[in-house]
């Protein structure tokens, strides 16, 4: 079997996004451009100045050689060169620095963008699309913002200049022989004209590459212990290199292309200068114009090569560039939720707590996309201000939904969900979220030291609590053991840590944020007896001043519970107590007595 050439994603990506059209991309790379106008201004006049010391040069030559021929000195003459062009190399020198500063300001600009609207993306844009695919493009096709922002700018405004000012030069020393010029430079112009489009289709697919690059790599690194117990390094490693083979082709076919359009001008001068040649002859042989005009045409000919290859490279960039923004423009239109103001975002340390916040879902439907089946039907319950409810159920029945719904990570398809009696669609998104603390089922930890992960949703709480939460979740026995205490760095994504201490250092910071409501995702896997008990308690402990939901797997957590919500299909089916339920519900009996909820200890 070839896994080499396996897809390394089912996901459908931005890039599969029609490619912005010329106006748009335009449009696109001019937003960028336009807040650094006065720099590449700058690095605009430098390339000018620069070229107009290359544009005398000929003419001092040609100035040269009628001295020659009349005997006069040419010392004067030569001091003028040589000033000109060094000159001429400091100025363009100084452009190019500007220029190459201001490329790395765009890319920063771009990439400043994109990070702050991907960490605003919504959740239904994250999961359709694969991180790594996202992380490409804020990474990689943004550096190909750098040439075509400034250097494609100025390349072909000087370029321009340049050759308009040659031929005007050229059309005064002799008409017949610039017509020969143009005719010559146009025909190969043309030809070459015509294979620019597939240097974008070139660039894009590879850049399409490089992110499914990153998809796979992504795959594997945050699965790697599965990809090791598996076998799968080898199939795994087939895959990224096979879309870093797809990244190689779709390269060497843009760099064939460019290369094409790259030796075009080249041969545009080249064949220019045989017929000019052919024809300048001619007319100086029959005394039509003298051999210093001939010279000094030559000149210009082989003076137009820099301009005209500027042209090029600014079209060969633009085309390079265009394909970057496309691909930087599908993030760009991905859907974002309203910015968090940090005021907002955080809860407020210090001040009275307005108390328990109360939950009530009215005949809520949601599916997660159109299509797909409804995993909520006419949902219905209440959850008054503080104590503790457990929602519990067959897998799949819809429990880590009513999280998601409260969070506002999915917006309700019918019915409304109400906390504190007020539509969440109303509240204002880092408010409602900022009540609310969230566990969720697989306990992330994030990279950095325990002290981080614990401040990390309430950054201004004092040490006095930080210490108070720790003893209540048990983990003051951790940190004393660990070599740097709360400064000890736990790895990636908590790799250092158990799955048990990773889960409380999950519930300290939900607690830490003093939530009006916390919502707790049990981890399936079971903890062992110490730990449970510890969690039992400390839950019990925060339902006294806060509203706490959980979803439940284990019966310990259920048994202590005010009220249970039984769901099933999608629907809640009882609410009660445990001992109600055990005697009026049926599946709840089941669920009881089962593996489905752990047997109390
Ligand atoms: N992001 C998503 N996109 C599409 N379908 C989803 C998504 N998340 C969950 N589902 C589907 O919605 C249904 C309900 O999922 P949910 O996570 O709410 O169930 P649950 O009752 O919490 O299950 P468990 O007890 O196994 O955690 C499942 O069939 C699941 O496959």
């Amino acid at each position: 079997m070839n896994t080499a050439s396996a897809p390394t994603t089912d996901e459908p990506s931005p890039t599969d996004e029609p490619s912005l059209s010329a106006r748009e991309t335009i449009k696109a790379l001019g937003a960028y451009v336009r807040p650094h106008r006065w720099a590449v201004t700058l690095g605009l006049l430098c390339a000018l100045v620069g070229a107009a010391g290359g544009l005398l040069q000929p003419l001092a030559t040609k100035a040269l050689v009628d001295r020659l021929a009349s005997g006069e000195t040419i010392a004067g003459i030569l001091i003028a060169l040589t000033v000109l062009v060094v000159l001429g190399t400091a100025v363009e020198a100084l452009g190019a620095y500007v220029l190459e500063r201001t490329a790395e300001s765009v890319v920063l600009a771009a990439r400043r963008t994109l990070v702050g609207r991907l960490l605003r993306l919504r959740i239904s844009e994250w999961e359709r699309i694969p991180p790594g695919d996202l992380m490409s493009r804020v990474t990689s096709d943004t550096t190909l913002l750098r040439a075509v922002s400034t250097q494609a700018v100025v390349s072909a405004a000087t370029g321009a200049v340049a050759f308009v000012a040659a031929v005007v030069v050229m059309a005064f020393l002799d008409v017949v022989l610039l017509g020969v010029t143009l005719g010559v430079i146009v025909l190969v112009g043309g030809a070459a004209a015509l294979v620019m489009p597939q240097i974008a289709r070139a660039t894009e697919r590879s850049q399409k590459a490089v992110g499914e690059i990153s998809v796979g790599l992504e795959r594997s690194l945050g699965a790697f212990r599965t990809v090791k117990a598996s076998g799968a390094e080898e199939r795994e490693t087939a895959r990224v290199v096979a879309a870093a083979r797809r990244a190689w082709r779709h390269g060497v076919k843009s760099a064939k292309w460019e290369a094409v359009a790259g030796s075009a001008d080249e041969l545009a001068v080249q064949l220019a200068f045989l017929a000019v040649l052919a024809v300048g002859g001619a007319r100086v042989a029959s005394g039509e114009i003298p051999v210093s005009t001939l010279i000094a045409f030559l000149l210009y000919l082989f003076y137009l090569i820099e301009p005209v290859s500027k042209l090029v490279d600014a079209v060969t960039s633009y085309q390079e560039g265009a394909a970057a923004a496309s691909r930087i423009a599908a993030v760009e239109r991905l859907s974002t939720e309203s910015p968090a103001r940090q005021a907002d975002a955080l809860p407020r340390q210090g001040t009275a707590a307005p108390g328990p916040a109360s939950v009530r879902f009215e005949d809520v439907s949601f599916r997660y996309r159109p299509g797909l089946p409804y995993v909520h039907q006419r949902v219905r319950f209440e959850v008054p201000g503080a104590g503790m409810t457990a929602f519990v159920g067959p897998s799949g029945a819809g429990k880590s939904t009513i999280f998601a719904l409260i969070e506002r990570f999915h917006e309700a398809t019918g019915g409304r969900v109400l906390v504190d009696g007020k539509d969440v669609r109303h509240w204002p998104l880092s408010q409602l979220r900022s009540a609310i603390g969230y566990v969720e089922q697989d306990a992330p930890v994030l990279a950095g030291t325990l002290r981080e992960n614990l401040v990390f949703a309430a950054p201004n709480a004092t040490d006095d609590a930080l210490r108070d939460v720790l003893a209540r979740t048990k983990l003051d026995t951790l940190v004393e053991r660990l070599p740097h205490g709360l400064d000890t760095p736990v790895g990636h994504r908590g790799s250092k840590l158990s799955g048990g201490e990773r889960q409380r250092i999950a519930i300290a910071r939900a607690v830490l944020r003093k939530p009006r409501l916390l919502l707790l995702d049990e981890a399936t896997s079971q903890l062992d007896a110490v730990n449970e008990l510890a969690l039992r308690d400390v839950i019990a402990d925060v339902a006294r001043e806060t509203t706490v939901l959980v979803v439940a797997h284990r019966l310990s957590t259920v048994t202590g519970a005010d009220r249970i919500v039984v769901m099933d299909a999608g629907r809640v089916r009882a609410v009660g107590t445990h001992e109600e339920l055990v005697d009026q519900d049926r599946l709840y009996a089941r669920l009881a007595a089962t593996q489905l909820l752990a047997p109390a200890r």
